[in-house]
């Protein structure tokens, strides 16, 4: 994927230009904006968000600002865009590496508002007829949502980390994918590669011989994964139910034809990022829940309360001006701050509920200690909602001190993406950092066991509902720390269901136990593999 920067001319414009410069301006960021909207109904779910997010992006005030002073001292409409994105652009970058890892989306919005412009054709996936894999430096939202799984074989990115907005999408596209691959953009155009997204390999012109090989292991697999249905059981009949992770009931048709037992995570911000301002109305809510809710009759669906802050900031909620997000007012921080949201939300959740047979649960997310836990429990208690309360842990005080919050709720939640960022001290979005953000990280097990052992010795639930639960061999391993359900992007369902069901509940435990001996990434992913050889 080209990722030329399309730099307008310098030209200068005459005073009496600059009105009709800047409605030009004003007309191609809206159609820009109008664009991303549209991919994102299209694409719906989770997509959906970041691209309405994106949208917003283009139709900041201050930048629009910006753009029409550039205009107004005599620049082109395309050359006062691209000279304020610039500008805007060093100072998110210089901002931290939270605001830093929205650069990408910045420069794809800037990208498209100037090809309008220009009147030359959008940057973005190339248009082909031939099924390809795609390299490309990063890729926005925007692209990703819209690949078209019959063409994109796979996709390879330098940048990205494992659990970047590009890979939580591709995991839901069921897309191969391997991200932060250094230099992979140097591969010419044509050259044949294999691409393995589950163990992050890809192969440079392989031999006739090994590509016949791989084309057998592929068909393999696929009738295999064909062969699997039912719930989630390990081969000597240990339950441990498959859960999909959604983003809104755009989500729902994939979970159900991969055969997801329920939802474990459904992430609920998309619905309120439709509106920079306010919360979404109680009833625009209920609807949206109910939708959810409606799918699984017999099922259980986890709805997780809205986690505003760091990677997903919402402008009426979180502070602008904080120095690191991700360690600000964030997820139930945000929430105690502004108990009327968190109250509004259950109110909907309970309406949307009436009525139905689903098994309705709600978890906060960051939970850091026993008084978070009380306060979300004392909310949930209050709001008269008839479901189980939990706790997400993503923090490592929570998985250390995972007994004192089961005081207060009623079961645990292991989002591995946030807690894997706070044990290392490195950022999600941050792609040079993927070794540390990496789920087979030994420290992260330790923690996980920590959690999981905590819910077992009083008989409550710990599911894992990060991206770690969508890797088949780290499932196994999760089960053998004592993890109760594992919720996943749908796509991954198939693959996890298959491991699983190779495999014996005293070999996870075995594998467990060898991957935490360990004490890199690698060894414990290799040690878990001997024990488990065949998954
Ligand atoms: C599931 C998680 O939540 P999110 O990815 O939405 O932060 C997590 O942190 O692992
Ligand atoms: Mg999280």
């Amino acid at each position: 994927m080209g990722t030329a920067v399309l730099e307008p001319p310098t030209t200068q414009i005459s005073a009496a230009e600059a009105p009709h410069e800047q409605a030009r301006a004003q007309a191609a960021v809206e159609a820009v904006a109008a664009d991303l909207i549209a991919r994102g109904n299209l694409a719906g779910g989770e997509a959906q968000a970041v691209l309405e997010a994106q949208a917003l992006m283009a139709q900041d005030p201050e930048l629009i600002a910006d753009v029409n002073r550039r205009i107004s001292e005599g620049n082109s409409a395309e050359r006062g865009v691209y000279d304020a994105f610039a500008a805007y652009r060093t100072l998110l970058a210089a901002a931290g590496e939270y605001l830093a890892g929205r650069v990408a989306d910045l420069d794809d919005v800037r990208n498209r508002i100037v090809a309008r412009l220009l009147g030359v054709p959008m940057p973005g996936v190339p248009d082909s007829d031939e099924p390809y894999v795609l390299l490309a430096r990063d890729l926005a939202p925007a692209d990703t949502a819209l690949l078209d799984p019959s063409l994109v074989l796979g996709f390879v990115t330098e940048e990205g980390g494992p659990t970047s907005h590009s890979a939580i999408l591709a995991r839901a596209m069921g897309v191969a994918a391997v991200v932060a691959l250094p230099r992979a953009t140097e591969l010419a155009e044509g050259v044949v590669v294999a691409v393995d997204g589950s163990s992050g390999e890809v192969l440079v012109e392989p031999s006739a011989e090994r590509q016949e090989e791989l084309r057998r292991l592929a068909a393999e697999q696929q009738a295999a994964l064909a062969a699997s249905s039912g719930p989630g059981r390990t081969s000597d009949g240990f339950m441990v139910p498959l859960l999909a992770n959604v983003g809104g009931p755009g989500d729902l048709p994939a979970a159900l034809e991969h055969g997801a037992e329920g939802v474990g995570l459904f992430r609920t911000e998309f619905l309120f990022l439709d509106d920079s301002a306010k919360a979404p109305s109680e009833d625009k809510q209920v609807e949206a829940y109910r939708k959810v809710l409606e799918a699984f009759p017999d099922g259980r669906v986890v709805v997780r309360v809205l986690d505003a802050g760091a990677d997903k900031p919402l402008e009426f909620l979180t502070p602008a001006d904080e120095p690191n997000p991700a360690l600000g007012v964030r997820g139930l921080r945000t929430l105690l701050e502004h108990p009327e949201v968190l109250r509004s939300q259950l109110r909907a959740l309970a309406r949307a509920a009436e009525g139905l047979s689903v098994g309705l649960e709600v978890m906060a997310p960051m939970v850091a200690d026993r008084e978070d836990a009380r306060a979300f429990a004392v909310a949930c208690r209050e709001a008269g909602l008839d479901a189980k309360y939990g706790a997400m842990v993503e923090i490592p005080s929570a998985a250390l001190r995972a007994g004192s919050l089961l005081q207060e709720v009623e079961f645990l939640s292991l989002g591995t993406n946030d807690l894997a960022q706070y044990t290392f001290a490195a950022d999600r979005q941050v792609g040079s950092l993927a070794r540390l953000q990496d789920p087979w990280q030994p420290a992260l097990l330790d923690l996980i066991a920590s959690a999981a052992g905590a819910a077992q010795a009083v008989g409550k639930s710990c599911g894992v509902c990060g991206e770690a639960a969508s890797d088949p061999l780290l499932a196994c391993v999760l089960t053998g720390l004592g993890v109760t359900s594992l919720s996943m992007g749908a796509a991954a369902i198939p693959y996890v269901r298959g491991a699983l069901a190779q495999v014996s509940l005293a070999q996870c435990r075995q594998a467990a136990e060898a991957a935490r001996a360990a004490d890199s990434a690698a060894e414990a992913r290799a040690a878990a593999q001997q024990v488990l050889s065949g998954v």
